[in-house]
């Protein structure tokens, strides 16, 4: 079982050492930065709609992940709250500019924030995260090398590699293919030498092909989705919905659940990633690490 205290001390083991590395003098004079800009529609009034409900506490554990990185003056929080979808655009492109910035855009694909002109000014060397269209073809062409991988899915194989999952030879289904998280998760496994089965909206009968799989990862944002009897015995799971039920019980109105049918499938997995405290606090973990390989490649920083 991926506990979250284990997940916990595995974040803590990518973490420690980049504080280290950024601890020596010639680091210390550059800051790494990574700002997050969450849409103005997100930021005005939350709707009720699912991602729109949890986007807003999801986007401060970024910020304040990136503050504590940060140590500068030039960025200012609140001043981006109140940016338009216009001004969004060029701030992105200023910040382009910015030595010491790695502009990503909080990515709500239901809001449309004109998502591909948003990618298309991101500085290739500060695609923390892996979206620009040249970093997606190079994780999908054979000898190249994307300059950033997507977080989520450098999240799903880096739990898999800590926790002794073998990948190479292994049927892994992905159910998904979002831009963000199914497809380049498709790509990534397959890069690790893993035989990829797409689910997606269409697919017929996907409990079947689900149960031939050594490694699940799903990433359909929808609430138990999988059932125990999708799943193989002693099989791989990775939960990677985040998704708000309602549950009056609960403080705000609504608990996290992923897409796995937890109490089903627990007894049937090998191991599985809770929801919350699995793939989640990985991802961040990613984007505080790409963001530190953008700092040292352009440091020339080995
Ligand atoms: N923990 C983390 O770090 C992250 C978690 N998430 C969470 O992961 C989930 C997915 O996010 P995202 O990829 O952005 O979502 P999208 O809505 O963009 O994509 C969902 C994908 O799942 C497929 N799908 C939807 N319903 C079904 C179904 N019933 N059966 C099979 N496939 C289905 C869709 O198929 P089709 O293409 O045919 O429409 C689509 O490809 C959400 O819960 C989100 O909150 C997202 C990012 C990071
Ligand atoms: N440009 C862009 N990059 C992204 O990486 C990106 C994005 N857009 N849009 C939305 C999705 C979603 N996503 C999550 C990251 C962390 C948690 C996370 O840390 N979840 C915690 C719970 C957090 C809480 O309770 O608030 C957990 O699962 O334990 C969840 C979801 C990144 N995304």
């Amino acid at each position: 079982n991926f506990s979250g205290e284990h997940n916990n001390l595995l974040a803590a083991a990518v973490f420690q050492p980049t504080l280290l590395l950024y601890s020596t003098p010639a680091a210390a004079a550059f800051q790494p930065c990574c700002c997050c800009i969450p849409p103005d529609t997100l930021l005005q009034q939350p709707a009720s709609g699912t991602d729109h409900r949890r986007a807003p506490s999801i986007t401060f554990h970024v910020v304040f992940i990136i503050l504590f990185w940060l140590k500068s003056e030039d960025f200012d929080t609140s001043a981006l709250v109140s940016l338009s979808t216009t001004e969004y655009n060029e701030y992105l492109h200023l910040k382009a500019q910015k030595q010491t910035s790695s502009p990503i855009g909080y990515m709500m694909l239901r809001l449309h924030l004109d998502e591909e002109k948003l990618l298309d000014a991101v500085c290739l060397e500060k695609d923390v995260d892996g979206f620009h269209p040249i970093n997606m073809g190079n994780l999908a062409l054979r000898g190249r090398e994307p300059l950033f991988i997507p977080c989520t899915p450098k999240a799903c194989i880096e739990l898999l590699i800590r926790s002794g999952v073998k990948i190479a030879g292994k049927r892994a289904v992905v159910i998904g293919r979002s831009n963000i998280v199914g497809l380049p998760t498709s790509l990534l496994l397959q890069r690790h030498h893993a035989t990829v089965t797409i689910i997606h909206a269409y697919t017929e009968n996907p409990e079947q092909t689900t149960s031939e799989a050594d490694i699940v990862v799903s990433a359909a944002g929808v609430p138990n989705l999988v059932r125990g009897n999708w799943i193989k015995s002693g099989a791989t799971v990775i939960d990677v919905g985040t998704n708000p039920v309602e549950d009056p019980s609960c403080e705000d109105g609504y608990r996290l659940v992923g897409d796995v049918c937890f109490e089903e499938v627990i007894k049937v997995a090998s191991v599985i990633t809770p929801v919350p405290g699995g793939v989640g606090p990985m991802t961040v973990t990613m984007l505080l690490l790409n963001t530190l390989d953008s700092a040292k490649r352009m440091l020339n920083y080995t």
